[in-house]
C-alpha cells in the first residue's frame, strides 16, 4: 500500500532572521549548516526592519536586502528574502513574524528558525518567547565566545531545549515545537568587527562573500 504522507511530503522552510548590518560569512556557515542538515525545500531569509535590543543600524533596510541578496544566491536551496518585517514598522517581534509565516505555509509546514548561540543566551528576554514554539521549531547554532551551558543559558530556555530537543528527522515530519543544538559550527565573525574594519579602512575580505564587499565599496558604506 503507498502513503501520501511520505516524509518528504510535508514542506519545510528553514528560516533566517537577522540586522544583517553587513550580512557575512557566519550567517552563510548557519544557514549551509541547516540546509545540509534538514534539506528544507526553501530558505527564507528575513531582514529585521526594527531590531529593538540593537542600538541603530548602519545601512538602510534596501541597502541590507541587496546584501542578503548577494550573500544567499549561490546556496544550493530556493532562496526568499522576505520584506515583512521590514515593511511592519514596529518594533521586530520573531513571534509576529512567525505567526504571519504560519498562516501564509499553513498548519502542516515544518518551519524552523535559526539562530547564534548568543541569541540562545538571552531568548528568554524576546517578546513572547515560550509561545515561539507554537509556530515554528528552534535551530541553533554554537558561535566562538557564545557557551550553551549551563554558564551561559538561563535555566528556563536550557529546560525548553532539553525536553523539545529532536533529531533532523523528527524535525522534518513535524510543524513546530522542537529543538536542535549544532555544536559544531565555529565561524568567529561579527558584523560589528565587519564594520570595525570598514571605519578603519581595512577590507574585510575573508569575512564577507565577494559580492557583499563589492556592494559595501560600490556604495561606500560603514565609513566615517
Ligand atoms: N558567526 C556566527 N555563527 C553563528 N551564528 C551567527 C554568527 N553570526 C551571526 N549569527 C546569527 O545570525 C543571526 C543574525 O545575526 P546578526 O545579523 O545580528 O549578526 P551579528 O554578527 O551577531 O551582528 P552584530 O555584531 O552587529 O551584533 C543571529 O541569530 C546570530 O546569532
Ligand atoms: O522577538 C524578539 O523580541 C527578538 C529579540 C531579539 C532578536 N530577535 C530576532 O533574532 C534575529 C537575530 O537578531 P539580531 O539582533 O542578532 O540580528 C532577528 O530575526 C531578530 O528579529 C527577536
Amino acid at each position: 500500500m503507498t502513503s501520501n504522507h511520505s516524509p518528504r511530503s510535508r514542506q519545510c522552510v528553514a528560516v533566517l532572521g537577522g540586522s544583517f548590518d553587513p550580512v557575512h560569512n557566519g550567517h552563510v556557515a548557519l544557514a549551509k549548516y541547516f540546509v545540509t542538515l534538514l534539506a528544507p525545500d526553501e530558505l527564507r531569509v528575513i531582514p529585521a526592519g526594527n531590531p529593538w535590543q540593537k542600538h541603530g543600524l548602519e545601512a538602510s533596510p534596501e541597502q541590507r536586502v541587496e546584501m542578503v541578496k548577494r550573500a544567499f544566491s549561490q546556496q544550493n536551496v530556493p532562496l526568499v528574502i522576505d520584506r515583512q518585517e521590514i515593511e511592519r514598522k514596529t518594533a521586530t517581534y520573531t513571534i509576529d513574524t512567525l505567526q504571519a509565516l504560519r498562516a501564509e505555509l499553513g498548519p502542516q509546514a515544518s518551519i524552523v528558525f535559526l539562530m547564534g548561540a548568543d541569541q540562545l543566551q538571552h531568548l528568554n528576554t524576546w517578546q513572547g518567547w515560550d509561545r515561539l514554539f507554537d509556530y515554528a521549531h528552534l535551530g541553533v547554532a554554537s558561535r566562538p565566545g557564545f557557551a550553551m551551558d549551563a554558564s551561559q543559558v538561563p535555566a528556563e530556555v536550557r529546560r525548553e531545549f532539553t525536553r523539545r530537543a529532536a533529531p533532523p528527522e523528527q524535525i522534518r515530519q513535524s510543524a513546530h515545537g522542537l529543538t536542535y543544538l549544532a555544536r559544531n559550527l565555529a565561524v568567529d565573525i561579527s558584523a560589528t568587527e565587519i564594520r570595525a574594519a570598514l571605519h578603519n579602512a581595512k577590507r574585510p575580505d575573508t569575512l564577507v562573500p565577494a559580492a557583499v564587499l563589492d556592494y559595501i565599496e560600490q556604495h561606500h558604506l560603514y565609513k566615517n
